[in-house]
């Protein structure tokens, strides 16, 4: 059993009661570990049909899977080509109650590292556009990565508080999430370093911040806008109470019922401070009741009216240069063509999300697909490109298995003999992209990135 904080224990025992003894009997069990299929590279079917490890399908999100805690799917290949994320299974149930669809516009306010924005980019099948933000320096670079990774083509990093973000994006936003920071007490099990930080102080410390993000959000939400809020933590506080204070501030806010299936439960109406009953509508996962750790999920509408949007798109900065650059690269070695508004950061040019906002002035780390970049009269595709494409898409590749070792060599950044001169070539394992190299003389130059390799 975890050394659980003392006064944390009292309160649940007193919250709980008679399930008090079932919910603390949870810390004495292994917790769940969960996969969730990337639908931008692949289908479930042809997935489970050559992943080694043994999945068990997550009742609560359609593209999720437990897996044994010994296997280690992080090191294997295809997570390097981004085929999946691997995510806390009960996490997985947020984005599904935010149901974002193709097309839209959509929010995701405290992003990093990533798990429900890459869920997110999925589900809106890479089209729309998303706005994913994390307001730390360091853990942004986790979120863009992952993004990266995962093929995602339709979204603006951005490094902003949510203050700064509601003065551009008033009545912008069709769905936005506040996944918001908490005391973290749902993942005690999972991580328990969280438990150093926990008090009763610092519950309501973290009350009381979930209500500021809650206003950015309420500002850059439209009229008809789904805004949802979830947590990892237990403590009404920061659960029901912080929806209940918000829907007072907010009388154009109401409560939309979340469908409760699997071991999924309604937040507590006696755990509000005026008894109220809509917050049933909200759920809980306990992990007395689900396979997965603690979260809390409230689904929220607005039915006033909001103010309107007014800002610009962002229009395209590259020089006629770059540009011939970009096309002869494109020409040479694909056979895709970008028809996004491409945009330069110096030589460094992006594919930009449909209809991208103006980011002027804003904290962008990256702004939809990166290209690559504009060197001396050539242009050097970017690992975010060849994770975005598939071997379809290019003139030339090199298709390396899973069971040969070709594969690590490529992963370690060794070169290759191919016995071709292609030039760029996209690198796949079992068809999967996994970076670029570039053939020259019979011999593949590794462009996988120095920072991705693996040492063994
Ligand atoms: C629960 S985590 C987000 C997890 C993420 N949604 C995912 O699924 O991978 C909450 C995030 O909020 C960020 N955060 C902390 N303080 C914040 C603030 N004042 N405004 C916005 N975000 C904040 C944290 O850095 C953290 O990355």
């Amino acid at each position: 059993m975890l050394n659980l904080p003392g006064d944390f224990v009292a309160k649940m025992k007193t919250l709980l009661q008679d399930e008090a003894e079932p919910f603390f009997a949870t810390y004495n069990e292994e917790k769940a570990n969960g996969l969730r299929l990337n639908p931008l590279k692949t289908s479930e079917e042809r997935f489970l049909s050559v992943f080694p490890i043994p999945l068990e399908r997550v009742p609560f999100c359609s593209n999720g899977f437990y897996y044994p805690a010994e296997s280690q799917p992080g090191k294997h290949p295809y997570h390097m080509a981004g085929l999946y994320y691997i995510q806390e299974p009960s996490a997985m149930f947020v984005a599904e109650v935010l149901n974002p669809e193709p097309g839209e516009k959509v929010l995701d306010l405290c992003a990093a590292p990533g798990g429900k924005s890459t869920q997110i980019a999925g589900m809106m099948n890479n089209t729309g556009f998303l706005l994913a933000n994390e307001i730390h320096p360091k853990r942004v670079k986790a979120l863009s990565e992952n993004i990266e990774r995962l093929g995602i083509t339709n979204t603006l990093v951005t490094n902003e508080t949510p203050e700064r973000l509601a003065e551009r994006f008033q009545g912008y936003f069709d769905k936005i999430l506040v996944d918001a920071p908490c005391s973290g007490e749902g993942m005690f099990r999972k991580d328990p370093e969280a438990m150093q930080y926990w008090s009763c102080d610092h519950v309501q410390k973290c009350a009381n911040g979930q209500q500021h993000i809650l206003e950015a959000a309420y500002a850059m939400l439209k009229e008809g806008g789904i805004l949802v809020y979830s947590t990892c933590t237990f403590s009404p506080e920061e659960n029901e109470q912080t929806v209940e204070q918000f829907l007072q501030n907010h009388p154009d806010m109401v409560l939309l019922p979340i469908e409760k299936h699997h071991g999924i439960q309604p937040g507590k109406a006696e755990w509000t401070k005026t008894n109220l009953q809509e917050i049933s509508y909200t759920a809980r996962l306990w992990p007395h009741y689900v396979k997965g750790e603690g979260h809390f999920v409230a689904k929220m509408k607005k039915i006033g009216p909001a103010h309107e949007w007014k800002g610009k798109i962002a229009a395209s900065n590259v020089t006629k240069q770059q540009l011939r650059e970009y096309q002869t690269f494109e020409k040479e070695f694909l056979h895709w063509k970008c028809d996004k508004t491409i945009y330069a950061f110096e030589q460094h040019l992006f594919a930009l999300p449909d209809e991208c906002p103006n980011f002027d002035g804003l904290k962008v780390v990256r702004p939809g697909l990166h290209l690559g970049e504009v060197k001396k009269n050539r242009f050097e595709p970017n690992h975010a490109l060849a994770l975005s494409l598939t071997r379809n898409d290019v003139k030339a590749s090199i298709g390396l298995h899973v069971n040969e070792p070709d594969y690590i060599k490529y992963l370690r950044g060794e070169t290759l003999p191919t016995g071709n001169d292609n030039g760029w070539v996209l690198v796949t394992v079992d068809g999967y992209s996994l970076g670029w190299g570039k053939e020259v003389k019979g011999t593949l130059k590794n462009y996988y990135p120095k920072g991705l390799r693996i040492l063994s």
